[in-house]
């Protein structure tokens, strides 16, 4: 476990993505079943709205102590007084988040090219996310598919704390973190299963199981 990122499996979350039971049931499930630190990632919603869906979920998330990220909106963010921030190279650059911010705020920044490990925003930046490990339906304007090897590079690159995302599931989560990876970001395994609660135990296991293998 990473000592600046304590947390192993990361759910990101939308009412899109909640296939089989409402937003807030899938949350509370995949906390049962594990997921440590949660994202709300609506991509289509007012900030109205989205401040109203993120006040909802941090209700529950604060009754279970997982802290909650907001993705991509820093008035969200500052509305519902979330634990942290995720934001992409389209979006608010964390050299901006960082004037703006409390620095107890947690920052997520996603890698998409190699050169990106040299700039200052990744350097501003608390955790990386690996965008993507593996292609995904559930986001198509993606730039490299880092697979195995993009982890290991990366991992040599850095010390911060790194989160594969990207068609993350129990299937391959083992792989991920021999790697090099400190965290499993899911949205589909998770969200659109039957059981969320199985699903995130599920990964979970394989987490803890292989964490201090490398390859
Ligand atoms: C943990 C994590 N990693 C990467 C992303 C992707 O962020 P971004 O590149 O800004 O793309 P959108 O999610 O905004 O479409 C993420 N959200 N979370
Ligand atoms: C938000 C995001 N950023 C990179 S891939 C991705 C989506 C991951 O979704 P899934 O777990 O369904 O592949
Ligand atoms: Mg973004």
């Amino acid at each position: 476990m990473h000592p600046d990122f304590p947390y192993q499996l990361y759910l990101v979350i939308s009412e899109e993505s909640s296939v089989h039971h409402s937003l807030l049931k899938v949350a509370e499930m995949a906390i049962e079943g594990g997921v440590d630190i949660i994202q709300l990632r609506e991509k289509n919603l007012n900030t109205s709205d989205f401040i109203k869906k993120a006040e909802k979920l941090k209700k529950l998330t604060d009754r279970y102590n997982i802290p909650l990220i907001i993705n991509d909106n820093l008035e969200v963010a500052n509305a519902v007084d979330a634990f942290g921030i995720h934001v992409g190279n389209s979006d608010t650059p964390p050299s901006e988040i960082q004037q703006i911010w409390n620095h107890n705020k947690a920052i997520g920044y996603s890698i998409e090219y190699l050169e990106q490990l040299e700039t200052e925003q990744t350097k501003i930046a608390n955790h990386l996310g690996i965008s993507p490990v593996y292609s995904t339906s559930t986001k198509t304007n993606t730039v490299t598919e880092w697979g195995i090897e993009g982890i290991k590079k990366i991992r040599n690159l850095t010390k911060k704390p790194l989160v594969a995302i990207g068609r993350m599931n129990a299937s391959n989560a083992a792989e991920v973190i021999k790697a090099g990876a400190d965290c499993i970001a899911v949205v589909s395994a998770i969200c659109a299963a039957n059981d969320p609660k199985e699903a995130a135990k599920e990964i979970k296991n394989q987490i803890q199981n292989h964490q201090n293998e490398n390859i």
